[in-house]
């Protein structure tokens, strides 16, 4: 059974402490730490999780000069997480700089964290990529432009929503790592996301990961709808 990747979007490691509590103390889970707690607490969130013996997705989404990446990413590696990201917005120079840092970082015989890059937000439309961003391409063509720059900078893969995995998939090498947000139960609030999917739909389509937050972290039993929906995801039915 693969995990989900839970988006631990909170403010503290209070707020963390108590969502965890609903959890059995020795599952090991797959979590996400984004730039709201990382802002708030800094890197002893990611070091008291590691000893709590779960894998960590360190998403700050890096996007500046390539230099600046790569010496933040460079400090990050010292981290010991299993994966992070930059925007593929930033070039294949910056994310050639990302990597770089990164493996320089890695202690010897440690790890190099994978490394994937964002393309469009999943709570980007194609209207909206449009108006604010003024790529008259379509969204599709946008994130496989991103997809082939992640993939000849050397990265491990993308960031993208379900409906766009197919098509990467078809476009790149065997290995390369399609992580999808914007999940949702079947008929289940969408929020700001607006390229959304199933966990089975998401497995069938394709996808090596998916992420999900408010559909586990705002219910008033986040470990059953946790295995609800790593269940789903892995094709487990309810009455197997
Ligand atoms: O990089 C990400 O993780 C990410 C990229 C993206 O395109 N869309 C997206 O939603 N995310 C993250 O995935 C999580 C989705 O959360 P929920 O919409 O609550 O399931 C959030 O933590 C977002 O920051």
């Amino acid at each position: 059974m693969t995990r989900p990747i839970i988006a631990l979007d909170f403010a503290s490691k209070k707020e963390i402490q108590t969502f965890l509590d609903f959890f059995p103390r020795e599952e090991s889970l797959f979590v996400k730490i984004g730039m709201e707690v990382f802002y708030q607490e800094g890197p002893t969130i990611v070091e008291w999780l590691k000893e709590l013996n779960h894998d960590i997705f360190l998403d700050l989404k890096l996007h500046d000069i390539p230099n600046t990446v790569g010496k933040a990413m460079e400090g990050l590696a010292r981290l010991g997480v299993s994966m992070t990201n930059v925007h593929a917005a930033g070039g294949q120079e910056m994310m050639k700089a990302a990597k770089h840092g990164l493996e320089k970082g890695t202690k010897a015989g440690k790890t190099v964290p994978k490394l994937i890059a964002v393309t469009q937000l999943t709570s980007t439309s194609e209207k909206q990529m449009q108006q604010d961003q003024g790529i008259f391409s379509t969204l599709e063509e946008s994130v496989l432009r991103y997809a082939a720059n992640t993939e000849k900078s050397g990265l491990d893969g993308v960031v993208c929503s379900a409906w766009e995995v197919e098509k990467i998939k078809n476009q790149t090498n065997s290995d390369f790592i399609c992580l999808t947000p914007g999940i949702r139960p079947n008929g289940g609030d969408v929020g700001d996301q607006k390229r959304v999917m199933t966990p089975s739909e998401a497995r069938k389509i394709g996808s090596d990961f998916i992420v999900v937050g408010r559909p586990i972290t705002q219910s008033d039993q986040p470990y059953l709808a946790y295995q609800e929906i790593k269940n789903e995801w892995n094709g487990v039915c309810e009455h197997d």
